[in-house]
């Protein structure tokens, strides 16, 4: 199993690439179910989660390849098995996106139940009682969802829907099956997250008929058919903020190229009353920091909230600031497994339920540590870029599920990082 190993100290300096995002890939890869035509979607990152929702598509029976320019072409016209099986989901849960697509397109849809995972329970409720609002028929048995038309029903049927709380791939999942239904559908409560916006954009370009999209409440338009489309993912904000962050805490001059500040406003204040210096410059966003900065308090929200995708690694910047911070999560109810692997790096963590306080402290000292979800990983990185001697960051394949090469990426800004 790949580990990587850490030499801390270095300061970090130079230009980084940033990927599209993991977050707007996955859903836009399901959009491609709902037409015949060919999609080409543009800057998709090369990262594990994304090789299984090609294996799962792949599965249903769709070509999809991606071609010596990185984009990935899809062709869903053979589609022949409307199914998600239990051996994927269970290693993303990503994979219940394909339900709208496919019970919009087809009528049908088998799809494992993904279950719970490392930062909280994570049903899917919402997902299944706006398709039923939309007239679907969806019975769970033997861990599976399985959905169908009414008999006679030709296409799903446009509904007024408001989920009880905001979810992101519950939007998507209901704005994606709303587009070949019957009628209008009004999605309320709706989830912000820019991935959203950019589905949309997608959606319309296969000639989808969508308002509102980036604001709580989204009216389409159900159509007969979608079209093929060229896409270009958005660039991954999280993977952006992540960068941030290992340079705040590490120290050093850095611009991340393709990175969107306007996607990333609230953890971009918080590294300025930390004492960052983050800029707009054409083509990114540049960070310089040196130094011990300034302990931040934050609590996480929804878009444009500061993201539960970010708590962790600006947690471990905080574990190294001077002062003490209080860092609350309010999205998931267990998404603080870094926290005891930090404190295992020397940090100063005291965590009860929904809040940690975090006690800054001058140094870290390098040691092995595991990590136990995607985000636990990054901030385990960050932590590692910081602390004195070596850190062995193990189980890594949670950190290859959401990053594009992010070792080699530290190593092209100088950081002492390798894969063993
Ligand atoms: C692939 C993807 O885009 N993943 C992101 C997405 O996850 P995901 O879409 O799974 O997260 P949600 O926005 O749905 O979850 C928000 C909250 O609502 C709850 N909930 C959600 C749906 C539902 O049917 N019932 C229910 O109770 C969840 O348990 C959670 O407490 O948004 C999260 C919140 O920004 C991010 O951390 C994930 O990175
Ligand atoms: C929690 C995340 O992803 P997923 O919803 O795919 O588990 C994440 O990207 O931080």
């Amino acid at each position: 199993m790949d580990k990587l190993l850490i030499r801390g100290g270095r300061t970090l300096h130079g230009e980084v690439a940033i990927s599209g995002a993991k977050n707007a890939a996955l859903p836009e890869l399901c959009a491609a179910l709902l037409t015949a035509d060919p999609v080409t979607l543009a800057n998709v990152p090369r990262l594990q989660d994304v090789t299984t929702m090609l294996k799962l598509i792949r599965n249903m029976g769709v070509a999809a390849e991606r071609g010596d320019d990185g984009a990935v072409r899809i062709d869903a016209s053979a589609l022949s098995s409307p199914e998600a099986p239990y051996e994927l989901v269970k290693t993303m849960r990503a994979s219940v996106l394909a339900l709208g697509p496919l019970l919009a397109r087809f009528g049908e849809a088998t799809v494992s139940l993904p279950g719970g995972c490392a930062i909280g329970s994570r049903p899917v409720d919402q997902h299944i009682k706006g398709l039923q609002a939309m007239g679907a028929e969806i019975v769970v048995a033997h861990g599976y969802m399985i959905a169908k038309l009414p008999a006679g029903w030709r296409r799903l049927r446009g509904a007024r829907i408001a989920t009880d709380m905001v979810t992101v791939t519950g939007t998507e999942n209901l704005l994606m099956a709303a587009t070949l239904a019957e009628g209008e559908t009004v999605l309320e409560n709706a989830a912000q997250e820019p991935e959203i916006p950019d589905l949309a954009e997608m959606l319309i370009a296969m000639g989808a008929r969508i308002e509102g999209h980036g604001t709580s409440r989204i009216r389409i338009e159900g159509v007969d058919r979608l079209r093929g489309c060229a896409h270009a993912v958005v660039p991954d904000r999280i993977e952006a903020g992540t960068f941030l962050c290992a340079v705040a805490a590490a120290g050093g001059d850095v611009l991340l190229r393709h990175a969107r500040a306007e996607h990333l406003d609230a953890v971009i204040d918080k590294l300025r009353e930390a004492g960052a210096v983050v800029e707009t410059v054409p083509g990114g966003v540049r960070i310089r920091a040196s130094g011990r900065l300034k302990a931040q308090s934050f609590r996480t929200t929804e878009y444009p909230g500061f993201p539960t995708d970010m708590q962790a690694q600006f947690m471990a910047l905080n574990v190294v600031s001077e002062g003490t911070s209080k860092v609350a999560e309010t999205i998931f109810e267990n998404r603080f497994m870094h926290v005891n692997e930090l404190v295992r790096l020397g940090a100063r963590i005291a965590a009860d339920g929904k809040v940690a306080v975090v006690e800054g402290v001058e140094r870290l000292s390098g040691a092995t540590v595991m990590a136990t979800d995607l985000r636990a990983s990054a901030s385990l990185v960050i932590a590692g870029l910081v602390a004195d001697g070596e850190t062995l960051v193990d189980r890594i394949y949670h950190l290859d599920r959401g990053y594009d090469r992010m070792e080699a990426k530290l190593r092209g800004l100088g950081a002492d990082i390798e894969r063993i």
